[in-house]
């Protein structure tokens, strides 16, 4: 018997690439269950899969930086901090931070198909009685429009936001004297793909062509240093309200008129922040 559960919860991470350096990346997490049936005529309780494999995601790999340890560049040492995470391909970057803020996967490259397959061996080590078998699929959200994927942390952040590196792949629109403007959404989105978002308070000086931002909150130090080409700062914590307002404030300020933004953060939940500025 085969048992699924669709778009069972989200993933939010953000992963090393070997072509793309830091990308923020959300995911769906589709859940397929194989077993023999109960006496209950049940496989497995919905109302006990569902916060199952949720909590196992939540307290694994949801908002860790996934590093593919096999990756040519990237080194992993122990730190005062707890791990810290150096690479130099594409890119350089250095990540110290509390070791539950990575995932460290043995492979060369993070793709979404084995960290499925991945995270499914992780939930068979421990099945639930009568289940043999457990496939895990995550999926993109499928997004035809403008969108972007970056990283950052949310030091105010009681749970586990307050990581410096993780990140989500979001929709996101902008309308301009109330039409969509594809363009404008397009271009906006771009300038925060694949970019590391940095809270102005949290950046130490910096130091001749990196950005370092560093911060200590409830879960420990978390330190990130990276090229400053590949860092947009702003002038307050990135929660995605304030991602919505200071976006909506640039864009009315440079291209005029009543400017309506919806920034999303992952799948299906955002903010929306409006400007008016006559040029
Ligand atoms: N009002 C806001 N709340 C939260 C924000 C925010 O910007 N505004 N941001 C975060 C974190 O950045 C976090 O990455 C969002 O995490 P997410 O997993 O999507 O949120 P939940 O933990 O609530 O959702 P799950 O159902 O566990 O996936 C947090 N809050």
């Amino acid at each position: 018997m085969t048992l699924f559960v669709n778009a069972l919860t989200q993933l939010d991470a953000s992963f090393w690439d070997n072509e793309r350096g830091l990308v923020g990346a959300s995911w769906h997490v589709d859940v397929t269950l194989d077993g023999e049936l109960g006496d209950d005529g049940m496989l497995f309780d919905f109302g006990e899969v569902k916060p199952w494999v949720k909590r196992h995601i939540d307290g694994e790999s949801d908002h860790t930086l996934l590093v593919p340890t096999l990756a040519p560049g990237v080194v992993v040492s122990e730190c005062a901090e707890g791990l810290c995470v150096q690479t130099t391909h594409p890119w350089p970057m250095e990540v110290r931070a509390p070791r539950q803020a990575f995932t460290l996967l043995p492979w060369p490259a993070i793709t979404t198909a084995r960290l499925g397959e991945y995270i499914s061996e992780q939930l068979m080590k421990r099945p639930p009685a009568r289940v043999t078998a457990i496939d895990i699929h995550l999926a993109e959200e499928q997004i035809d429009s403008a969108h972007y994927t970056y990283t950052h942390g949310l030091k105010q952040h009681a749970g586990n936001c307050q990581r410096i590196a993780h990140g989500h792949r979001s929709r996101f629109y902008v309308w301009r004297d109330g039409e969509l403007d594809n363009e404008l959404s397009l271009q906006w989105a771009h300038g925060l793909q694949d970019i590391y978002l940095a809270d102005q308070a949290d950046v130490i000086q910096p130091e001749d062509d990196f950005c370092r931002v560093a911060y200590t909150s409830a879960q420990g130090h978390f330190r990130i240093k990276l090229p400053r080409e590949r860092v947009m700062i702003m002038p307050m914590t990135s929660t995605v309200e304030n991602i919505a307002r200071w976006l909506a404030d640039r864009i009315a300020a440079l291209h005029g008129g009543h400017i309506r933004v919806q920034a999303f953060e992952g799948i299906g939940k955002g903010a929306v922040a409006e400007a008016e500025h006559t040029l």
